[in-house]
C-alpha cells in the first residue's frame, strides 16, 4: 500500500522528460521517461556535457535516507547515496539496453540500490566476459529493493528488455557520484 501511495505522488509530481539522445550520428527519444535528482554539485559528464541534478523531491530524498538506513541495519554495501536517476516506463514497449553503470564518476566499484513500483518486470543480468556468458533474470515486484554491490558493474551488464507486460513501472536507483 505504502509502495501504492509513493508510485503516485512520484507519477504526479516528478518532472519526467524523454529527451533525445544521439546514437552512432543518429537521433533517438528515449523509450521511457526519467528524471535526475541530487546534492548540488553531483553533477556528471555525459556526451561532452557538464549535466547538473535537480534538486531533490522531498520524498525521493527521504526514499535515499531509508533505503541507506536500512542496508546499514542489516550489515549490507551501502554508500553516501547523493543522487537518484528516477526511470518510468509507460508499458511493456518501453525498455533500457544493456549497459552498466560504471561511469568514472561513480568511482571504482559503485553501489547501486534499485526501487521498483508498479508493474513486476524483469531486470536482465549477462556476464560481460567469461567463455560462459551467464544470463539471468532478477524479477522486481512493486516495493522490492535491489542491491547491486561492488563488483555488480564491472562484471555484469543488466537491461530491462521489452514485454508484453501491461502497466506502468516505475525505477529510482540511488548512486554516490565521487
Ligand atoms: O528500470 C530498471 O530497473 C533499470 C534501471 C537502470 O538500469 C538504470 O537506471 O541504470
Ligand atoms: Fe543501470
Amino acid at each position: 500500500a505504502e509502495a501504492s501511495a509513493i508510485q503516485r505522488v512520484l507519477e504526479q509530481e516528478i518532472a519526467w522528460s524523454s529527451p533525445t539522445l544521439s546514437l552512432y550520428g543518429k537521433r533517438h527519444v528515449i523509450p521511457r521517461s526519467q528524471c535526475w535528482m541530487g546534492d548540488d554539485g553531483a553533477s556528471y559528464h555525459y556526451s561532452g556535457r557538464t549535466l547538473q541534478p535537480r534538486p531533490w523531491h522531498p520524498l525521493v530524498e527521504d526514499l535515499r535516507n531509508r533505503v541507506r538506513s536500512a542496508l546499514q541495519a542489516e550489515n549490507l554495501p551501502y554508500a553516501d547515496f547523493n543522487s537518484a536517476l528516477l526511470n518510468r516506463y509507460e508499458s511493456g514497449e518501453q525498455r533500457m539496453g544493456w549497459h552498466s553503470d560504471d561511469e568514472p564518476e561513480l568511482g571504482k566499484n559503485p553501489i547501486v540500490a534499485s526501487l521498483s513500483m508498479g508493474s513486476e518486470r524483469p531486470l536482465r543480468f549477462r556476464e560481460k566476459t567469461g567463455g560462459s556468458h551467464h544470463a539471468f533474470n532478477v524479477w522486481l515486484p512493486h516495493g522490492s529493493l535491489l542491491l547491486m554491490g561492488p563488483g555488480v558493474q564491472s562484471r555484469w551488464q543488466h537491461a530491462l528488455a521489452p514485454r508484453v507486460i501491461d502497466g506502468v513501472r516505475i525505477n529510482l536507483t540511488f548512486r554516490r557520484i565521487l
